[in-house]
C-alpha cells in the first residue's frame, strides 16, 4: 500500500521519509526543498506485517488550492492518484499555520494520520498541546514524532497506525460547501471561515509560555541579520569568511598536502613503469594518475566550501540571506534564493545550477540556471591565472574584476530574460518564512557536500575524461592518423577544426586557429583551456600542464601567443562567459527541462561572451592605440544583429502580454 507525506514546507516530511526508508534525499532547513515526487519502502523495523509500504514524499504545500508548481504536484497526487493513506507532518511548533492544510486533506476522505512533527522543539519550549483532543477535534489519530531521530517511537506508531488504518472512513470536521473557485472574492470568504475554524481548535488545545525568550532572542536576531542596511553587509562578511577559509587557508592547506602525497606516488609509480613500454608511461604516470592530481588540488576548495555553505543553510542562516537579497533580486526577475546556486557556482557550475532546484517559481528558476554559469567556477580559476600570469604582471586585479564582471552579467541577464519572458506582469510570490535557528549538524553538512561534490567527481570521471581523450587524439594526431610532429601543430586534426572558428573570432582580436582551439576545447571542460594553449603554442616547458600554471616565463608566453594586452584580456573574458562546459549544458537541460529555454540560455551565453570580447577588445584597442581593431565593422554587425533579435523578441513579449493583460471594458 502507498503512504503519501503531506504537510507545510519545512515541517520535516523528507526527513521523516529518509528515516523510513533509509533513503538520503535532500532535506534543508528552509522552505521547499523537495520539489519532486519520491517514493520508496518503508523499512521493515517500522511496521509488523507482510504487506510493502511504500511512502511517497512531496513538495511541501500550504493550501490545497496551488498557486506553485510544487504544490499543484501535491495537491493532484493526494487528489487524483489516491493514495491508500496519508500521514499529515504538522510542525508542532507551527500549529496554526499547519492544520489549514490539514483540514483541507481531511475533507479528501483518504485515510489519515496527523504526525505532529518537531514535538522535541516544543517539549523545549514548554507549549503544550493536548493531543487526544486535538485528534477528537480533528477526526484522526494524532502521534507526537521527532524524524530527527530515527528509529523515534513515534514514527513506528505513526507508520503502523496508517497501515491500520486504509479502507477506513473518517469524518472530516470541517467541510467547505461548494464555492466558485473562480472567484477570488468567494474563495478569500472561505479561507477566511477555515482559518476561523482552525484558530477554535488551536486556542483549545495549544498552551503556549507566551513568547519564551528564546523565541525572543531569536527575533533579535532576526531583526539584525534580515536587516535592510546591515543584512547585505553581513552577508558579504559571511561569505568573505566562506571564500577566506575554503580557497586561502584550511581548503589549501588540505589540497597542499593531497597533491604532495599525490606527486609522491606519481614519481614512485614513474620509477616503476621506467623500463615499460612508453605508451604506457604516459597512460598511467601522466594521464591517470596526473590528471587525478589536477582534480585533487582544487576539490578540496570546492569541499571545503561546500561543507561550510551547508552549515549556513542548516543552522538557519541562508535562509535570513535571501530574505535579505530577495528585493534586489526580485527587481532583475531572480529570486533571493538565486544566491545560493550563484554561490555554488563559484566551485562548479553543475551543483550550482542543480541547487537552483529550491526556487519555487518557474521562470526564476529557469533563469537562474542559465545565469549560474557566469559566476567565474573553480575551473576557470587557471585560466585567469595562466593570463594574469603572462600579460599583467599577476596583477592583483585580474581575478576579482572577473568576479565582478560575473556578477554584472548576471543582473544584466536577468533583466534581458525579465524583458524577453514579459516577466514583469507576473507576481513572484516569495514567501518569507524563517525557520528556527539552530545548531548545524556536522552529518548533514558532511552528507551535503558529499552530495554536491559528486555532481563535480562524476563530471570529471565521465565527461571531461572522454572529451580529452578525444582532444589529445585531436591534437596529437593529423588527418592520415600520424603523430604530428613539434612544429607542425597546424596539421593537427584539432587546428583544421579550429581553423573556420578562428575567422569569426579575428572582430575580437584573437582570430588564430590555436586561440579558436583552446576555446572549443573550453566548450568541452574550462580545465582545458590551458592544457591545449600549452601544446599547441608548444608551451610545455613553461606551462605545468598538470598542475595547469604557469612555471616561469611569463613574457615568455605572451610573446608567443603574439596578443596585445587587450586581446588578451577579451580572449579571457571570452573563456569565461560564453558557455560553461558541456557538463554544466547537461545539468542546465535537466534542470530547465525546456528546449526553448536550453537554447536560449545558450544562445544568450554566446552572445554575451562575444559581445563582451568585441566591445572589451575593440574599446580597449581604441583607448591604447587610437584605432579601431582589426575586424571592426563585420563585428559590429554581428553583435548589432544580436542586439536586434532581442529587441525583436521582447517586443514580441510586450505585445502578447499588452493584449492579454489589457483591460477590456
Ligand atoms: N528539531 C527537529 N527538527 C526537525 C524534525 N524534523 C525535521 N527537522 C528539521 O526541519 C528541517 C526541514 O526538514 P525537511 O525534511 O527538509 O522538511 P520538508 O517538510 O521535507 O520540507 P520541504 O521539502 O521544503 O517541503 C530540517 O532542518 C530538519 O533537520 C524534528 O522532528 N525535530
Ligand atoms: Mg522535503
Amino acid at each position: 500500500m502507498r503512504i503519501a507525506l503531506a504537510g507545510n514546507p519545512n515541517s520535516g516530511k523528507t526527513t521523516m521519509y529518509n528515516a523510513l526508508t533509509g533513503r538520503n534525499e535532500r532535506v534543508g532547513n528552509w522552505a521547499g526543498v523537495t520539489v519532486d515526487k519520491k517514493e520508496s519502502s518503508i523499512r521493515k523495523g517500522y511496521f509488523e506485517g507482510a504487506e510493502e509500504l511504500i511512502a511517497v514524499d512531496l513538495p511541501g504545500a500550504y493550501s490545497m488550492s496551488p498557486f506553485t508548481s510544487e504544490e499543484s504536484i501535491t495537491s493532484s497526487y493526494v487528489k487524483n492518484e489516491s493514495p491508500d493513506a496519508i500521514i499529515n507532518i504538522v510542525d508542532a511548533t507551527n500549529l496554526s499555520r499547519s492544520l489549514f492544510f490539514t483540514t483541507q486533506l481531511l475533507e479528501l476522505g483518504i485515510p489519515m494520520v496527523i504526525a505532529l512533527n518537531k514535538s522535541d522543539i516544543t517539549q523545549k519550549k514548554k507549549t503544550e498541546i493536548d493531543i487526544r483532543l486535538l485528534s477528537e477535534r480533528l477526526g484522526c489519530p494524532v502521534i507526537q514524532t521527532v524524524s530527527t531521530s530515527a528509529g523515534h517511537e513515534g514514527l513506528k506508531q505513526v507508520v503502523s497506525k496508517a497501515a491500520a488504518l486504509k479502507g477506513c472512513e473518517q469524518k472530516a470536521p470541517y467541510v467547505q460547501g461548494d464555492i466558485n473557485l473562480q472567484n477570488k472574492a468567494e474563495v478569500e470568504a472561505a479561507d477566511r471561515k477555515r482559518f476561523a475554524f482552525v484558530n477554535s481548535i488551536v486556542k483549545e488545545v495549544e498552551k503556549r509560555k507566551v513568547f519564551t525568550r528564546d523565541k525572543n532572542k531569536q527575533d533579535k536576531i532576526d531583526a539584525v541579520l534580515t536587516n535592510k542596511f546591515v543584512g547585505i553587509p553581513i552577508f558579504a562578511a559571511v561569505m568573505f569568511l566562506v571564500f577566506y577559509i575554503s580557497q586561502s587557508t584550511v581548503g589549501t592547506w588540505i589540497a597542499d598536502w593531497l597533491v604532495g602525497w599525490i606527486e609522491t606516488f606519481q614519481g614512485w609509480a614513474a620509477g616503476m613503469v621506467e623500463n615499460a613500454n612508453p605508451f604506457l608511461q604516459a597512460l598511467l604516470v601522466d594521464g591517470i594518475i596526473g590528471g587525478v592530481g589536477a582534480v585533487v588540488g582544487f576539490l578540496p576548495l570546492v569541499m571545503v566550501m561546500y561543507f561550510l555553505i551547508a552549515l549556513l543553510e542548516d543552522c538557519g542562516y541562508m535562509a535570513r540571506a535571501t530574505v535579505v537579497l530577495d528585493p534586489i533580486f526580485k527587481r532583475v526577475g531572480l529570486s533571493g534564493k538565486s544566491v545560493i546556486p550563484m554561490v555554488i557556482g563559484t566551485g562548479c557550475a553543475i551543483p550550482g545550477i542543480m541547487s537552483c532546484r529550491t526556487i519555487r517559481n518557474e521562470r526564476e528558476r529557469r533563469a537562474t540556471a542559465m545565469l549560474t554559469p557566469f559566476m567565474p567556477c573553480g575551473a576557470k580559476l587557471p585560466v585567469i591565472a595562466l593570463f594574469a600570469g603572462a600579460f599583467f604582471a599577476d596583477a592583483a586585479w585580474v581575478g576579482p574584476t572577473m568576479y565582478l564582471v560575473g556578477i554584472v552579467l548576471i543582473f544584466l541577464g536577468a533583466l534581458l530574460v525579465k524583458k524577453i519572458t514579459g516577466y514583469k506582469f507576473r507576481k513572484s510570490f516569495f514567501i518569507i518564512e524563517l525557520p528556527e535557528y539552530k545548531v548545524p549538524s556536522l552529518k548533514r553538512a558532511t552528507l551535503s557536500m558529499l552530495s554536491r561534490g559528486k555532481a563535480y567527481i562524476v563530471k570529471a570521471g565521465t565527461i571531461i575524461l572522454v572529451c580529452n581523450t578525444v582532444v589529445q587524439i585531436m591534437q596529437s594526431f593529423n588527418w592520415q592518423f600520424q603523430v604530428v610532429e613539434e612544429g607542425m601543430e597546424n596539421t593537427s586534426i584539432l587546428a583544421s577544426v579550429a581553423s573556420p572558428f578562428a575567422v569569426l573570432l579575428i572582430p575580437l582580436g584573437f582570430g588564430v586557429w590555436q586561440l579558436a582551439a583552446a576555446a572549443i576545447t573550453g566548450f568541452i571542460a574550462k580545465e582545458n583551456v590551458v592544457g591545449t594553449l600549452a601544446v599547441v603554442y608548444g608551451l610545455t616547458n613553461f606551462i605545468d600542464t598538470d598542475k595547469l600554471a604557469l612555471v616561469g616565463g611569463g613574457n615568455e608566453v605572451a610573446a608567443v601567443m603574439g596578443l596585445t594586452k587587450v586581446a588578451a584580456l577579451a580572449y579571457l573574458m571570452f573563456n569565461l562567459f560564453t558557455p560553461p562546459c558541456f557538463a554544466a549544458l547537461g545539468a542546465m537541460n535537466s534542470e530547465m527541462q525546456d528546449k526553448k529555454w536550453l537554447w536560449g540560455g545558450i544562445a544568450l551565453q554566446l552572445g554575451t561572451g562575444y559581445s563582451v570580447a568585441f566591445l572589451v577588445y575593440q574599446i580597449g584597442t581604441l583607448i591604447t592605440t587610437g584605432s579601431l581593431g582589426a575586424g571592426f565593422l563585420p563585428g559590429l554587425a554581428a553583435v548589432l544583429a544580436m542586439a536586434g533579435v532581442l529587441v525583436v523578441l521582447s517586443r514580441k513579449t510586450q505585445k502578447t502580454f499588452g493584449e492579454k493583460y489589457s483591460l477590456h471594458v
